[in-house]
């Protein structure tokens, strides 16, 4: 069941990928092959949002924009997923039985931005239990990850919005710029309850001295 449902994704992943290569005058094979989406990484990623009782001081999952090119994403028919628009957060409502498609980096570094990742997020809500599951796909890990030159050229550009990368090592990067992201949150609340600590002795000391 599981392996069919990887596969069926795939194929409606690839087929959204074509009519994305003709959307743009390229061959309708052109993003498979420069992606190597014959090898390209899959994942599937469930999540799991509990009812929150103040769900405007929570977050369900942070906002990010997805490593691979391409997710298809499905839930329990209870909304939570905002999309970045405009700067600003815009709830997308769920549709029974149908994937929500979110463009991810990969695409907008080939398309030379002319998709967009979009950066996203998940909402708690305080009525339901919302499930959702993320069907993410990927180029293949050894695939360096470059614009098309076609549309470099096609729109006369001197130089192109995004350098290339080994989608190995972007992969990486980004999974480490988390983690510091991590640390440094970590570290600022230390220094936040270090100082608060300071400020509470200091205080006792001047209310003795007064
Ligand atoms: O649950 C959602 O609506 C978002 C999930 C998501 O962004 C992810 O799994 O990457
Ligand atoms: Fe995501």
């Amino acid at each position: 069941m599981r392996v069919d449902y990887a596969q069926k994704t795939r194929q409606v992943a690839t087929k959204l990928v074509m009519a994305i290569s003709e959307s743009l005058g390229l061959e309708a094979n052109y993003i498979h092959k420069a992606l190597d989406l014959e090898n390209g990484v899959q994942s599937l990623q469930s999540n799991c949002y509990p009812p929150c009782p103040q769900p405007d001081l929570a977050m369900g999952l942070p906002y990010h924009a997805d490593r691979g090119h391409i997710t298809l994403l499905t839930d329990n028919d209870f909304s939570g997923l905002q999309v970045l628009h405009n700067h600003k957060w815009v709830s997308v409502t769920s549709i029974s039985n149908a994937f929500l498609v979110i463009l991810a980096d990969q695409m907008q570094i080939v398309t030379n931005g002319k998709y967009k990742g979009a950066m996203h997020r998940g909402r708690v809500n305080k009525e339901s239990k919302r499930l959702s599951i993320a069907s993410l796909h990927g180029p293949a890990f050894d695939t360096v990850v470059a614009r098309s030159p076609e549309l470099v050229e096609r729109d006369g550009q001197a130089r192109p919005l995004y350098s290339s990368i080994k989608f190995r090592d972007y992969f990486e990067l980004q999974h480490r710029s988390r983690m510091d992201l991590t640390q440094e949150l970590l570290e600022m609340i230390d220094n936040i309850h270090t100082f608060a600590k300071k400020l509470v002795k200091a205080l006792y000391v001047f209310e003795r001295a007064i």
